[in-house]
């Protein structure tokens, strides 16, 4: 299907996000042109190995020149940069889009330095994987997912318009959101589900009595599951912890105290009390399926895992 809707689609990061919408903007053939930009020649390398565009270049401000989309798909903590490389060689009346799993702190960093000549509209696929590098991604990623766009008030509607057909075409539901209450939603169903998972995954790294191996042989179901959300990527999530502080901190105020009430009831053997809560907690997994949201991860591009740029400067 020919479904051209931008000439040249600027793509700033090509890791796991980046090199998704890569894959489905040329199999979908929703631009006619689609520049790469990666700060790291390694990587960059690797996307014109796996053919994921049509122009190459360390370079985020050579990529955005004459582009109608640009794309940002770096870590939060390096929007600001980003915003400020590319800033002066934008195209009047292009539309700048990020990706980020965090919306405030994405605004407040590039709103202020972006030229008013471009439509700014902030937006966040609720899709992924444990997954990271150019390597990870495919095409069909997108397919039946979520994709919230926070756009600022007054934002010219046709651009709205226009970033959500875009989104259609990657196979993804639109819906908008307040960029505030987008950070407090996220904080407690991504969040926090990852951030349960760092912890719970290095309290049984640390546990002496409890050797890795068995950790490894007996991890049949439950555990796994933590494995595979604490295996992502650390650079993504320092940024995303940093970056949305209040509302995770929030959330985790809640969960502890929660927790508290369960620890109670499992020491002075509340069974009533466990009962109710893990029979409520089933109907919201029940809810879920029913909504048609109980997609699984799939194996598409399940490479070992590419982590580019720990502990580098995206603060
Ligand atoms: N992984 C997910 O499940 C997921 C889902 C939705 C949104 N996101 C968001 O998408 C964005 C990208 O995540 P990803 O999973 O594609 O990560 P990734 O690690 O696979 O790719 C990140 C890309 O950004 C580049 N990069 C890293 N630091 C940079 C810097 N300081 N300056 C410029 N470029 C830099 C890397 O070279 C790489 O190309 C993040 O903001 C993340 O929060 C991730
Ligand atoms: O499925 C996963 O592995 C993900 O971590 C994807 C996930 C999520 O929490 O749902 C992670 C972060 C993003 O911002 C959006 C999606």
């Amino acid at each position: 299907m020919s479904d051209i809707r931008f000439e040249k689609i600027a793509l700033i990061g090509i890791g796991l996000i980046g090199s998704s919408l890569a894959r489905v903007i040329r199999e979908r053939r929703i631009a006619g042109n689609i520049a790469v930009a990666s700060r790291s020649s390694e990587t960059l390398e690797r996307a014109h190995d796996l053919n994921l565009g049509d122009s190459y270049t360390t370079s985020a401000t050579e990529a955005v020149r004459d582009a109608d989309l640009v794309i940002v798909c770096v870590p939060v903590g390096a929007s600001a940069k980003v915003a400020r490389d590319i800033s002066d060689t934008l195209k009047p009346g292009a539309i700048v889009t990020d990706v980020g799993s965090t919306k405030q702190s994405v605004i407040e960093q590039m709103m202020p330095v972006l030229p008013e000549t471009v439509h700014f509209i902030p937006g966040h696929p609720i899709a992924g994987t444990e997954q990271s590098g150019p390597d990870a991604g495919f095409a069909e990623l997108f397919d039946g997912r979520w994709c919230i766009l926070t756009p600022i008030a007054g934002t010219d509607e046709t651009a709205i318009d226009r970033l959500t057909g875009f989104w259609h075409a990657c196979g993804s539901m639109v819906d908008r959101m307040d960029p505030e209450h987008h950070d407090m939603v996220l904080a407690i169903v991504s969040h926090l589900p990852h951030i349960i998972a760092y912890n719970i995954v290095g309290t049984a790294n640390d546990f002496e009595t409890v050797s890795k191996s068995e950790v490894i042989k007996y991890s049949a179901s439950g555990f796994r599951d933590f494995t595979r959300l604490a295996a992502s990527d650390p650079t993504m999530w320092r940024d995303v912890c940093l970056h949305n502080k209040d509302a995770i901190l929030e959330m985790l105020a809640r969960f502890s105290e929660d927790l508290s009430s369960l620890q109670r009831a499992i020491r002075w053997g509340d069974g009533d009390k466990l009962f109710d809560l893990f029979n409520r907690t089933r109907h919201i997994r029940k809810s879920i399926i029913d909504a048609g949201q109980d997609v699984d991860v799939p194996d598409f591009g399940r490479h070992v895992a590419q982590t580019e740029g720990h502990g580098e400067d995206t603060l």
